[in-house]
């Protein structure tokens, strides 16, 4: 989606959620071609790089560099849909930037989560040397991973100045994070979404043969409930986090409300 020329509304920021699903599930089929060569995730195994760290620490701090250099020749102003929206909400949403002030540290703990939780699930517990090929998927899935999930603060933006406006102003001022989170959450949205994300995962996951072919899971490139498990648990929750931490600091920009 052209974010450029697109009105951000509630539609058109769940659209593209929507479409984040579809690069997700791709990225973490592309990781599963690779073993999981643990040693990309071992602190200080490529000490001689001069780095320490872990070798995808090097390779992401590298890769979003240069994001960063080239962000600083966009001006804000070349983004229409931010320019009414608070300062946190500054695109664009990739990692450093989730870093930024007010943001929650989502990055460390997506980070952890995916290597502890969903690296395990979809690659064989081998190493095939493919070290560099298994850092470039990783960066792939987790930068949509962060991408998704910071979405969070559009959606909020978008709830803030929906039919609820005044509900979430009260709340805020109150600094109600649970009657935030209650307020925008919508389990008709999550419900649908974990549905799609099964099947999904079933359509995507497949070899696709020349001839018509019965489809078992087995034949899966990743185990099918992986995606909609890792939504549940970890990506909604921390994109409805988001979404709160945004909220609570909205009104410190009144003039804007
Ligand atoms: C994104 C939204 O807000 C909340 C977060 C959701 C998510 O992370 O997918 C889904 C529904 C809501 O509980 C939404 O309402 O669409």
């Amino acid at each position: 989606m052209d974010f450029l020329t697109t009105k951000l509304t509630l539609d058109t920021i769940r659209q593209e959620l929507v479409r984040l699903e579809d690069s997700i599930i791709f990225a973490l089929i592309e990781r599963a071609q690779f073993a999981r060569n643990a040693n990309i995730y071992s602190a200080n195994y490529f000490e001689s790089m001069g780095f320490t760290g872990t070798f995808l620490q090097y390779f992401l701090h590298e890769i979003e560099s240069v994001h960063a250099r080239v962000r600083r020749y966009t001006s804000p102003d070349e983004y229409p849909f931010t320019k009414n929206l608070p300062d946190p909400v500054l695109p664009p949403l990739q990692f450093p930037q989730l870093l930024a002030p007010n943001a929650i540290n989502v990055n460390d703990q997506l980070m952890s989560i995916y290597l502890t939780n969903i690296v395990p699930l979809i690659c064989t517990d081998a190493d095939d040397s493919n070290y560099g090929s298994a850092a470039t998927k990783d960066v792939d899935a987790l930068q949509c991973l962060s991408r998704r999930i910071h979405f969070g603060k559009f959606v909020a933006e978008a709830k803030f100045n929906g039919p609820e406006h005044d509900r979430y102003v009260a709340l805020i001022k109150a600094q109600d994070r649970d009657g935030l989170m209650e307020l925008l959450t919508n389990v008709d949205v999550e419900k649908r979404l974990l549905a799609r994300l099964r099947r999904k995962a079933l359509v995507y996951g497949q070899e696709i043969e020349e001839q018509d072919k019965e489809v078992s899971e087995a034949h899966l490139r990743i185990p099918l409930d992986v995606v909609s498990n890792m939504y549940e648990r970890y990506v909604i929750p921390l994109t409805k986090e988001v979404e709160v931490e945004y909220l609570l600091a909205r009104l410190q920009h009144v003039d804007k409300a």
